[in-house]
């Protein structure tokens, strides 16, 4: 290691030599590189502002971002501190739309048949990135309120909820069957 002039270390060259790089999260149109889960794709909608307010639209089908058609709609919530999961469901997908707080939303995928079988991906979802996004079948996924507030999700599954035979299936948060670990945070 060399020295700076009065013979003190050179703090420069040690910490950097500690230091790790940043590497690429990006593309060349700033969109986020993080792999999704095959079968996984956001939607982007566009938040209108006036002196009055604002106006979002959640879904239009005409969109074509999703093959299968708008059946259902409900709204969901998790208090802060609170995380919902593990659930699966084998007959439909889940289309969040957060439309207050902010959600992390943790998926892991153990399609023996995908290409991102085993693997856990991570995506954040709020208010001020108005989008929706799909939870494929078959697909392990937890919610985690990571914000101070309610966090409020508008859900357009694809198919309408069987009271007599709910089709969800769920693992316990702290379940050692999943390679993610929420700490602490409480939920189910
Ligand atoms: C979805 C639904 C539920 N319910 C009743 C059934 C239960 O008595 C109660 C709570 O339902 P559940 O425990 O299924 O809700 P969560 O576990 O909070 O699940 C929600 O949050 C997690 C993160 C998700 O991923 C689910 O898609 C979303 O439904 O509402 C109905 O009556 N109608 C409905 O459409």
């Amino acid at each position: 290691m060399s020295a700076g002039p009065d013979n003190r270390p050179n703090i420069l060259e040690k910490t950097l030599a500690a230091a790790v790089q940043d590497q690429r999260t990006v593309d060349e149109q700033r969109r986020s590189t993080v792999p999704l889960l095959d079968g996984m794709s956001f939607y982007d909608s566009i938040r209108h502002d006036d002196d009055r307010g604002s106006v979002t639209e959640l879904f239009d089908p005409r969109w074509g971002w999703h093959a299968d058609p708008l059946v259902f709609s409900y709204i969901f919530t998790i208090r802060p501190g609170m995380a919902k999961g593990w659930g699966l469901h084998k007959l439909h997908e889940d289309r969040y739309f957060v439309i207050g707080g902010e959600l992390e939303l943790v998926l892991y995928d153990p399609r023996p048949e995908s290409s991102t079988c085993g693997k856990v991906c991570k995506v954040y979802l709020s208010a001020s990135r108005p989008r929706l996004v799909n939870v494929p079948k078959f697909v392990w996924h937890a919610d985690r309120n990571i914000g101070t507030t309610d966090a409020v999700v508008v859900n357009f599954p694809t198919i309408q909820y069987d009271h007599s035979s709910p089709d969800k299936y769920r693992l316990p948060l702290d379940t050692d069957l999943i390679p993610y670990s929420f700490g602490n945070t409480t939920g189910w």
